[in-house]
């Protein structure tokens, strides 16, 4: 069966402060012809009003924050544009704010993720955070873009010894797909039109880039993965018999009479219909938002999971993460967290930091078991109940969590199971 979700690539950009992410989804939205007339205008008379000549790119990006900043809650924003051949959906987050944390929130669904570079400076540490994260996050696809090559005269070599170097350290990383294209965003050299200064540059432009990666293959079409959201029990007469199971498919393929668990308590049944919106199907799959009827009437509620009889998440209640902390709060010893994992919510506790990672060196600290704002650990959790787990290798969906602090209902970290 051919599942096209192909149409849909969600990516995420990272950078440090000034590396010209805001200019860079400016120009990428302006080129592309993705920015309405009205908001143009606006932009065009703001950039006049600063000073600028011409537009002032990051304006599209930064209007937009305005508006985030204001929710405060949220610091990931989302922008939506589209091309004839694919649809886009970028998770801006800010770079001065805390990059780990947003990098985290904003790229655990993304397909790929946008790096920049400033060519005057080369690798940072900012770079090798950001693509340890995206490594850790299991982004399928990396692409670094080399930015602000106006400003070294669009030189290759200067390219080529960029490219060296995060070479060196990116090979001690896990990624299977990693490219490389030299641009100017202020300018527009290789975003979504072909530069004419970089003649030495063969492959694509950063838009030509987004519209042709291979994306089908990063959905886990295998393991069947479906976290009940809400039982539906509607009060009227005519449906008085009907008991429908909803949330969102997390992976894997489901198909009326499918035999079926429902866990953690390992009832067996099977699916006698699916409903995704108001229609009825055969056959429903990931990320799509389903209702499924079982066969038997058993006790399912929200938190359980629905898999298929022959594949089977973990049930744990002890287990290894690794953990990025997220809050400028650091973790107390022993302290209890709220767990969320897929649509479950139970209680937690760090038992034991196994060891921390450095970042800049990729050595493993076994000493040192703090954790605060932005560290990166291997550490064992125990939660209250068992959870139903898969590694975040085999399944980003139902092998990551966070941790909540009870008392401040902050999200104090999120963590990727191994
Ligand atoms: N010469 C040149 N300047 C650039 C280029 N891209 C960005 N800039 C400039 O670099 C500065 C920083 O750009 P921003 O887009 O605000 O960069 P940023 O700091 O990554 O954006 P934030 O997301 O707000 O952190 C601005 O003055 C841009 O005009 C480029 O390709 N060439």
């Amino acid at each position: 069966m051919e599942i096209n979700n192909n149409q849909l690539l969600r990516f995420t950009t990272a950078g440090s402060v000034d590396d010209g992410k805001s200019t860079l989804i400016g120009r990428l939205l302006y080129d592309s012809k993705s920015i309405f007339e009205d908001q143009l205008d606006s932009i065009t008379a703001t950039s006049a009003k600063k000073g600028h000549d011409g537009i002032d790119m990051a304006l599209f990006t930064d209007g937009l924050r305005d508006e985030r900043e204001q929710g405060i809650t949220i610091d990931v924003a989302y922008r939506y544009f589209t091309t004839p051949k694919r649809k886009f959906i970028i998770a801006d987050t800010p770079g001065h704010i805390q990059y780990t944390r947003n990098m985290v929130t904003g790229a655990s669904t993304a397909n790929a993720a946008v790096i920049l570079i400033d060519a005057r400076h080369g690798v940072i540490e900012q770079t090798k955070r950001h693509s340890f994260i995206a490594s850790l996050l299991n982004i399928p696809h990396l692409i670094v873009c080399i930015n602000k090559m106006d400003l070294v005269d669009y030189s290759e070599e200067v390219y080529s010894k960029i490219i060296g170097q995060f070479e060196e350290f990116s090979s001690k990383l896990l990624m299977k797909d990693v490219r490389f294209i030299p641009i100017s965003a202020l300018l527009g050299d290789n975003v979504v039109n072909r530069s004419e200064k970089m003649e030495w540059y063969q492959n694509g432009t950063l838009l030509s880039t987004l519209e042709n990666l291979y994306i089908s293959s990063d959905i886990n079409k295998i393991d069947a993965r479906f976290p009940v959201q809400t039982v539906l029990r509607p009060q009227s007469e005519e449906f008085r018999d009907y008991r429908g199971y909803a949330g969102r498919i997390a992976s894997g393929v489901y198909k009326v009479g499918d035999e079926v668990s429902v866990l953690p308590s390992g009832f067996e049944s099977k699916i006698k219909s699916i409903n995704a919106g108001e229609k009825e199907v055969e056959v429903a799959y990931a990320p799509m938002s389903v209702s499924m009827v079982l066969e038997d009437d058993i006790d399912v509620s929200r938190g359980n999971m629905i898999v298929r009889k022959s594949n089977q998440p973990e049930l744990e209640q002890e287990f290894d993460v690794m953990l990025c902390w997220l809050n400028n709060d650091s973790a107390k010893p022993r302290a209890k967290y709220t767990i969320k994992h897929t649509s479950n919510e139970e209680r937690a506790m760090i038992k034991e930091v196994v060891y921390k990672m450095d970042i800049n060196s990729f050595k493993r600290d076994t000493e040192d078991s703090s954790l605060s704002m932005n560290d990166i650990a291997r550490v064992k959790i125990r939660t209250t109940r068992r959870l139903m787990l898969d590694t975040y290798r085999d399944n980003r969906n139902t092998g990551s969590i966070i941790l909540i602090d009870e008392s401040t209902n902050e999200t104090v970290a999120a963590g990727m199971v191994v």
